[in-house]
């Protein structure tokens, strides 16, 4: 069953009387415990589809169509209501980890208060629940790692952290932009099979955004190709590895490196 349903998605960006439409007409799925791919060329459109689904566009977007989380409509939702959703409902987890943890902040404090906020858990049950999820999540000396700074982590272990953060409220959706771009092999290895554990375990519906192809054979089930704003084609990963239909997505696979064979490899804990 579809989790989240986005249908004709069209987002235009912009200054007033200058907005392009950068996203259109974009339909996908997300059904529990399996990940969704969009691959593409850089600017083609993938970080603005999964930021239309949180909510995080310009104020000055133009949204149309529909995106429904279960039985809830986000499209056009109030930016209160949307904050409700954010965090809870739907997670996401970003490129560079800082992104979503504050510099001057102890991890401790911003995980209790996550959970605080969202679950309305008490300050005992909420430090219980970070630790329980920095365990799960595999970062070395829970305990202690709740009065850290995320600088004080290494980029796989801050990563991890940041994993913890969003799936700490236990969101239905996941949305994960380039999760390993910016880690070295080996820890990448360590955080995808970290990434399909938790989403086999939690049931969790993932869209998987990477320009990386090498990621997307390693973690996705289905995948889509976008291009200039639109999905030239969409199929489960077997589909478009084993027998790509559009030439986009036969040009893609071709400049993929074999290097990134690589990440199947067994993992670590990073
Ligand atoms: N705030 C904004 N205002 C205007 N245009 C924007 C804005 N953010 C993104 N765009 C444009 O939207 C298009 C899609 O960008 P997007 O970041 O979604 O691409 P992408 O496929 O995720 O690429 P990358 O892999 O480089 O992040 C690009 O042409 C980009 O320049």
């Amino acid at each position: 069953m579809s989790v989240l349903t986005v249908r004709d998605l069209t987002i235009e960006l912009g200054p007033r009387g200058a907005r392009r439409p950068v996203v259109r007409d974009l339909s996908l799925d997300l059904t529990a415990g399996r990940i969704q791919g969009l691959a593409g060329e850089s600017g083609s459109g993938k970080t603005v589809t999964a930021m239309a689904v949180l909510g995080l566009l310009p104020t000055t977007a133009r949204v149309s169509g529909s995106v429904r989380l279960v039985d809830q409509e986000l499209v056009g939702l109030r930016p209160r209501e949307m904050n409700d959703v954010r965090g809870r409902r739907v997670a996401m987890i970003f490129q560079d980890p800082s992104s979503s943890l504050h510099p001057q902040l102890t991890v401790g404090t911003q995980l209790t208060d996550h959970v605080r906020h969202h679950l309305g858990l008490s300050k005992a049950e909420a430090r219980r629940r970070a630790v329980e999820m920095l365990t799960r999540v595999q970062v070395s000396a829970p305990e202690e790692a709740l009065g850290r700074y995320p600088h004080q982590f290494s980029g796989g272990q801050r990563q991890r952290v940041s994993i913890a953060m969003a799936l700490a409220c236990e969101p239905d959706v996941l949305l994960a932009d380039e999760p390993t771009t910016a880690l070295d092999v080996t820890v990448q290895a360590g955080i995808l099979h970290l990434l399909r554990d938790l989403v086999d375990e939690r049931r969790l519906a993932v869209l998987l955004v990477t320009h990386d192809l090498g990621v997307m054979s390693a973690l996705a089930d289905d995948m889509a190709v976008m291009r200039d704003g639109v999905i030239v084609e969409a199929g489960t990963k077997e589909q478009l590895f084993t027998a790509p239909r559009h030439a986009y997505t036969r040009q893609l696979l071709e400049a993929m490196p074999d290097a990134q064979d690589s990440l199947v490899d067994p993992p670590e804990a990073s």
